[in-house]
Order: structure tokens, then C-alpha cells, then sequence
């Protein structure tokens, strides 16, 4: 095929395949497409699966369907805990970008949580073949991350990444497009969620769901005291009368609900500070920490960071897009694709 006819007619796809959210970038037209990593799912009596909702429609569901359907986040805990149906998902999301009218078949670039085993990767580069995909790489998300914050990875500096989803916390250092450093801890906004519907139950005897934890860490979370102390209305059924209960709490105490999980992603910065070379070390003093990824807008993380290890710590310009975005330059530089990126 001659390259500008790949070019008129192909629509090349950057993908985030994350935990919580997938995001699809289309080459010279941005992102296109952001959803939850979420599939509903329909079962039989004989074990034969159906899937039912993909994306926002099956997160709706999460904690409401009735017992022979249920809402699966196949990506949790930043493995593939299930492969068909993170292949279904992937499948749904490249053909709805391409409004089901591939012309010629694409080439697509997907950004993986860096801890996924051979066989894992294996399961996505098949996954995105059989959705079309002519050519296949994979790019780890910090990588990506850091490319979509802007970081000049390809220089022989010392830059540093921290990517906070919903499964995991990855830490990076990079150099010359290589990942000199990693730390990858199994901590992200799910741990959050979950710390602050473990605090609600032991200190109130409430039980409230994992949507109403999210809505409550994005709304009065903070890691790091803010001026004036929030507060807010939560709802949840009461596990000694068993009934609907109102209460409110206020930002101090989801600060205490948070302190352990946000206690380990500072933890894996300092080790990857400690276990840094000196002289790329020197470079991150000078440059600062960029986080990244949708944990990293939990309120006052950067001032706690900061505080922690003394040095400058910024937030990416887009936190929940960096890493389609930096998968989406490699898209459309060719060098930075050879440099950074594994071919399927
Ligand atoms: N304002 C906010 N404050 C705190 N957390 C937030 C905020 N907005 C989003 N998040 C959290 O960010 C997480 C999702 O981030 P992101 O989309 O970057 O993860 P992902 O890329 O899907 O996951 P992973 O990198 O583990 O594969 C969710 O846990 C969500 O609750």
C-alpha cells in the first residue's frame, strides 16, 4: 500500500487500555472516545457468556443487576483478569471508532500497565488483531504518560513519572527512551475507594457501594489538609437496622480513610529516588516529579509529594488523557514509534 493512501484512508488508533477508563486517540483528529473499562455481561444456565453493555452504559450497572447479569471490570487490579471479555471490550472500542468503516485496516498502538505478564500482552496484541488491526505495538503507560506530559524522553536526562490509575501506581524513571527505574505498586484509585468504604463501615456501620466511595474521594479527598475542612452528604444502608441511612463527613476524615494507600504511592516514590543513578537523580532534582493518571488529581497529592521528598512536583497538563495522548504522538511520529514502542 502506498503510504499516503495508508494515510488518506487508514484510521490508525492510539489506545489506553487502563483499569478504570479506556481512551481512544485517532491519528490527526485527537481523542475520540473515552469510557469506562467496564462490560455487562449475560449468563446462562450452561456458563455461555453474553455481552450486554460496553462503557458508560455498563458502569451504570456496577452494583445494580439483578443475579444472572453483571457488570465486569475485566482490566481490575492492572492485570487482564479476564481475557474474553477484555477482548470483547477492546473489540466494541476500535469498531465503534471506526463507526464499524474500516477502509484499510489500521495500524494501532496500545498502552499497557507495565506489570502484564508475555502471555497478558499476548492476549492483547491477538485482541486488537482480530478487532482489524493491521500492525500492532504496545507501549508501557508510564512511557506513554510521560510522552503525553510533555517529558523530553528521547534526551539523556533523567526524567521522572508517576502514574496513578485506577489499578495501579506506576513510578518511572526515563532516559534515552528506555525505562532506566520502575516501580509498579498495586495501589491506584481503587485501594482509595475501597479505603474510604472500609472507614465508613467501621466508624458509622454503614455500608455504601464503590460509585458513592469514587463520588466521595473526587468530591472531599484530599491527601494533604486543605485551607477549610469540607463536607458531604452520603448515602448507604445501615448494617444494624438494615434500612436507606443519610450521613455527612467531612474532608478530615476521608484524609484519615486515605492515609494508608496514599502513604504507599509516596513510599514507591521515595524507594525509586533512592534506587535512581546519581546522575539522572541530579536531573529529577532539578526537573521535578510530573504525575499523571486520574489519581493524581486527588486534592493536595502534589503538596504532599512535594513536602515528602523536597523536590518540585507538577501535575500533568491532562492527567486522565496523558497516556493516549503520548501513545497518539508516537502515532503520528514515526521516530518516536521506532524508539519507544514494542512491535505485536
Ligand atoms: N478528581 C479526582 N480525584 C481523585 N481521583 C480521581 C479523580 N478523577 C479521577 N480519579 C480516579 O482516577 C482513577 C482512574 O484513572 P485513570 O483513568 O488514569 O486510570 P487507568 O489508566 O484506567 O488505570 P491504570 O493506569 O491502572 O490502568 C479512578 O480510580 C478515579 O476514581
Amino acid at each position: 500500500m502506498f503510504d499516503w493512501l495508508h494515510t488518506l484512508f487508514s484510521r490508525d488508533l492510539a489506545i489506553d487500555l487502563g483499569t478504570a477508563n479506556t481512551l481512544i486517540y485517532i491519528r490527526g483528529q485527537g481523542i475520540v472516545s473515552n469510557e469506562p473499562s467496564v462490560v455487562a455481561v449475560q449468563q446462562d444456565a450452561r456458563g455461555g457468556k453474553k455481552v450486554l453493555a460496553v462503557g458508560k452504559e455498563a458502569k451504570e450497572m456496577l452494583g445494580r443487576t439483578p443475579g444472572n447479569i453483571v457488570a465486569i471490570r475485566p482490566m481490575k487490579d492492572g492485570v487482564i483478569a479476564d481475557f474474553e471479555i477484555t477482548a470483547a471490550m477492546l473489540r466494541y472500542f476500535i469498531q465503534s471508532a471506526h463507526n464499524r468503516k474500516t477502509l484499510v485496516n489500521p495500524r494501532i498502538i496500545i498502552g499497557i500497565p507495565s506489570g502484564i505478564t508475555e502471555v497478558e500482552r499476548r492476549a492483547v496484541r491477538e485482541a486488537a488483531a482480530n478487532a482489524g488491526a493491521r500492525e500492532v505495538y504496545l507501549i508501557e503507560q508510564p512511557m506513554a504518560a510521560a510522552i503525553g506530559a510533555g517529558l523530553p524522553v528521547t534526551e539523556p536526562s533523567g526524567n521522572m513519572i508517576v502514574d496513578i490509575g485506577g489499578g495501579t501506581s506506576d513510578v518511572a524513571v526515563i532516559s534515552l527512551a528506555g525505562i532506566v527505574f520502575a516501580k509498579s505498586v498495586r495501589i491506584g484509585g481503587d485501594k482509595l475507594d475501597e479505603a474510604i468504604i472500609q472507614y465508613v463501615k467501621r466508624k458509622y456501620n454503614l455500608l455504601i457501594g464503590e460509585r458513592t466511595a469514587e463520588l466521595i474521594k473526587m468530591g472531599i479527598g484530599t491527601a494533604y489538609p486543605t485551607d477549610e475542612v469540607m463536607t458531604m452528604e452520603i448515602k448507604g444502608r445501615d448494617l444494624v437496622a438494615g434500612v436507606p441511612r443519610t450521613l455527612t463527613v467531612s474532608s478530615d476524615e476521608v484524609r484519615d480513610a486515605l492515609a494508608e494507600p496514599v502513604n504507599g504511592i509516596v513510599e514507591a516514590v521515595k524507594l525509586t529516588l533512592e534506587r535512581t543513578p546519581p546522575e539522572l537523580a541530579g536531573d529529577i532534582a532539578d526537573r521535578g516529579i510530573v504525575l499523571a493518571g486520574g489519581g493524581a488529581l486527588l486534592k493536595n497529592l502534589d503538596t504532599l509529594l512535594r513536602e515528602e521528598t523536597g523536590l518540585p512536583v507538577f501535575l500533568a497538563e491532562d492527567p486522565l488523557s496523558a497516556v493516549v495522548i503520548g501513545a497518539g504522538k508516537a502515532l503520528e511520529s514515526l521516530d518516536i514509534l521506532r524508539q519507544v514502542c514494542q512491535p505485536g
